[in-house]
């Protein structure tokens, strides 16, 4: 999936339903999927938010480099990936910018962020501030891994968004209560992706990698 044509909620969803296996391993392709998928959402957004796409849209294009790369077949899975990217060694692994590990670690605090920021969505009343929900999200999450630049502009952007009906709207998924029920199947789904990179990274103390 690429970064074009309109959003579509039901895609994210599809892709990050099928990102985890019976063996509960995490498949890298409805993984960036899925990012795909939120990134073309954040893009019709507005320009406000470009800097915060452009990062997600480097991250994503790092992994699909090393998925057509000459290692790709090691980048099937994040479990594949670790197993593989540990093997040259821890050093080599910390003293890599472009290493997958390093990058999906940036993307799954954002996928914290998500959660929250969808659950916020969910279970907001109907004139409730999204940007509030946005900003509360990304303190108790992504905030305590930016600078404080970094933390500014993003809090600046927040300000720009809709209102809750108005962004459950532009998700293009119906009237705001579909939407709704929409995210409460959707939410679970990106949990489960959470949690077991979460325990797989703390599993080899991949959580802090510079
Ligand atoms: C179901 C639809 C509704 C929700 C749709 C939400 C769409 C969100 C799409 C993408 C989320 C953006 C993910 C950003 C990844 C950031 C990774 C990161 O932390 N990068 C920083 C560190 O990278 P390195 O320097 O270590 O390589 C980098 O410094 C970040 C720069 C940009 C600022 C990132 C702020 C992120 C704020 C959270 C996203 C807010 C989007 C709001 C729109 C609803």
């Amino acid at each position: 999936m690429a970064a074009a044509g309109a959003f579509s909620l039901r895609e994210v969803l599809d892709a990050f339903r099928g990102c985890v296996t019976e063996r509960r391993e995490v498949l890298l392709e409805p993984y960036l999927s899925g990012w795909w998928g939120l990134i073309r959402f954040l893009q019709s957004l507005g320009a406000v938010f470009g800097f915060i796409s452009k990062d997600a849209v480097a991250k994503v294009q790092i992994m699909e480099r090393h998925r057509r790369g000459e290692q790709g077949q090691h980048y099937e899975s994040l479990q594949s990936m670790v197993e593989f990217e540990l093997s040259r060694g821890p050093a080599e692994l910390r003293g890599r910018p472009d290493s997958g590990c390093r990058t999906v670690l940036r993307l799954h605090r954002a996928l914290l962020w998500l959660q929250l920021f969808l659950e916020g969505l969910r279970t907001g009343h109907r004139d409730s501030r999204t940007s509030t929900i946005c900003t509360d999200s990304y303190n108790a999450s992504l905030a305590k891994h930016h600078p404080w630049v970094v933390r500014k502009a993003a809090t600046l952007a927040f300000c720009a968004l809709p209102s809750r009906d108005a962004f459950l709207e532009v998700m293009n998924v119906g009237p705001p209560e579909q939407a709704v029920d929409m995210l409460g199947e959707a939410i679970p789904y990106i949990q489960s992706v959470y949690g077991i990179t979460q325990e797989l990274f703390a599993q080899h103390s991949l959580l802090d990698l510079p």
